[in-house]
Parts: structure tokens; C-alpha cells; sequence
């Protein structure tokens, strides 16, 4: 016999209220913001910031499995089965056949990729889950601004049919990075992904707008909100009120208040 309290879940990750739509997730999360508080403090560097950057990605991920992928019923039996015949936990799970694709951004580093693939390897059938990599880097004008993203090279499986494709990156700061990442999964491949997931520790309110100019149905996903060059008046509205007027990047697309840049902190690689 089911136990009713388990017959179903009704979890939402706890958000900020905002004005940008229904597909961004602001995670309201005071741990989670301590541990991105001391990421962005110059004083962090290696071995702390890998290890701190990876909690919070585990923060992040379960977060997004939980609250999007799919559900179904389970039956388990616990080691009390061999005494008791109703020693077994029938309720809801994440459903192991989900398909499921994780995409290493090589930009800021590869590591929060991992840790999202290493969690969804725990709960989905492992046969199921797979990862790719993309090789990108910032491209910039003669004054340091940033104009886009190129690519490299990739390793990409080969299709994407009813997968769960997510893109865990650090910074969602112009935008230019995910746009290219998304567009590529929706277009090239085999197949239509079953859904597309941005995970970010921060982003900013120009990447909000680029991103969903590009791909309305791109669920979004972000620890924090940095819109630190916005006015003070705009400062004291929910966020995305004056979505125009709101400002997280600098003249050299660099995110305020932010973290500098988290793909040489995280690799100790200055360029
Ligand atoms: O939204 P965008 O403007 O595309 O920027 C986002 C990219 O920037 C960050 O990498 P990082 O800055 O560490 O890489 P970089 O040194 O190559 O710019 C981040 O992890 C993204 O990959
Ligand atoms: O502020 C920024 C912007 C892009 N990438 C970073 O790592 N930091």
C-alpha cells in the first residue's frame, strides 16, 4: 500500500520574485550565497575556490533535477524486507529513464559539467546520460569589449532526441556564450531536445535579455542576480521591473559586483 505522503511531489526550488518571466530561476538560497560570497572574494583562490564552486554546482543541480525532470512511481524494498513484507518505500523518484546531456562549456573551465554528470550518473540510468564538450573562448574588440564567443573544436554525441540538455557555465554575463551553445543543440544535431537548462552562479540582466531574445524556452537557472551599475531607484525595485534601465555589466563586459574573471581563478590561467 502507497503512503499518500509520497504519492507525489510538488517541489519548486525556492526563487526571488522577478519581473522576467516565467523560465528564470533565481534561487532564493542564503547558504548558497555564502559560499558564492567567499567565490567572489579576492582573498579565495585554489584549492578553495574548486572546492567551493563545486558545492555550489551540487547546490545547483539538485536543484534543477529535482524541481524538472521527470517523476514516476518506484517500489524499493529495504534491507528490512526479509522481516517485515511492507519494508519497501513505494512513492515518487526521479524517473531513471530520463535521457539526459550535460555540455562542458571549456571557457571557464569544465568542472561544474562534471559535478551536474557525476549527480545525474547517481539518479538516472547511467546508459542514459552522457557528456559533450565545447571549446570556446571570449572574442573581443581593439577597446577589450566583448563581441561574441568562438569555438574551437567540440566533442558532441550524436544526437539529442528527448534529452534534458543542460548547459552548466559560471557566468551568464553578455549572453554571447549560451546563445551560440543553445543554438547549436536545437539546430545541428539529431533530434529536438525534450528541454534546454542554463545553470549559472550569476547572471546579469543583459544576459537575461540576450539569452531570451534568442530562446524563449530556455530555462534559466542562476544562484544570483548581479545588477550592481544599476541606479540606486532601479536598485530598489524587484528585479526585471525596469529591465532597461537595469545594468550587471561594465565597459569591458566584465559582471558587477561579480567575481573577476572566474575561468582564470578556477584554472590559475592569467591571459
Ligand atoms: O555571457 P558571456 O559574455 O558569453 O560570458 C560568459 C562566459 O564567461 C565566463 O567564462 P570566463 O570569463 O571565465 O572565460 P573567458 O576568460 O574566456 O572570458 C563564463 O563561464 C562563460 O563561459
Ligand atoms: O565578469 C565576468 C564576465 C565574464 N566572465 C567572467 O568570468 N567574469
Amino acid at each position: 500500500m502507497i503512503d499518500v505522503a509520497y504519492a507525489e511531489s510538488r517541489f519548486r526550488a525556492p526563487e526571488l520574485a522577478h519581473q522576467y518571466g516565467a523560465g528564470v530561476h533565481l534561487l532564493d538560497d542564503p547558504l548558497a550565497w555564502t559560499l558564492l560570497a567567499r567565490v567572489c572574494s579576492p582573498e579565495t583562490s585554489q584549492p578553495d575556490v574548486g572546492r567551493l564552486v563545486s558545492m555550489l554546482y551540487q547546490i545547483l543541480a539538485r536543484a534543477v533535477l529535482a524541481a524538472e525532470f521527470p517523476r514516476s512511481r518506484v517500489d524499493v524494498p529495504t534491507r528490512m524486507i526479509s522481516s517485515h513484507p511492507e519494508a519497501i518505500y513505494r512513492g515518487t523518484a526521479l524517473s531513471k529513464s530520463t535521457k539526459a546531456v550535460t555540455v562542458g562549456i571549456a571557457r571557464a573551465g569544465t568542472m561544474p559539467s562534471q559535478v551536474v554528470y557525476d549527480l545525474m550518473n547517481e539518479v538516472l540510468d547511467p546508459a542514459l546520460v552522457r557528456q559533450d564538450h565545447l571549446f570556446m573562448s571570449r572574442q573581443t574588440d581593439a577597446q577589450g569589449a566583448v563581441t561574441g564567443a568562438t569555438w574551437h573544436d567540440a566533442k558532441i554525441g550524436r544526437d539529442v532526441e528527448d534529452r534534458y540538455v543542460l548547459f552548466p557555465d559560471p557566468m551568464g554575463a553578455t549572453g554571447s556564450s549560451m546563445v551560440s551553445a543553445v543554438s547549436y543543440y536545437k539546430t545541428a544535431l539529431e533530434g529536438r531536445p525534450a528541454r534546454c537548462i542554463a545553470m549559472h552562479l550569476i547572471v546579469t540582466p543583459e544576459y537575461i535579455q540576450r539569452v531570451h531574445e534568442a530562446h524563449p524556452d530556455l530555462g534559466i537557472y542562476a544562484l544570483r542576480l548581479d545588477r550592481g551599475l544599476s541606479p540606486a531607484r532601479v536598485l530598489r525595485t524587484e528585479p526585471g521591473t525596469h529591465h532597461a534601465e537595469e545594468r550587471g555589466l561594465n565597459e569591458h563586459h566584465y559582471i558587477v559586483p561579480g567575481a573577476g574573471g572566474v575561468g582564470e581563478i578556477l584554472n590559475n590561467a592569467w591571459l
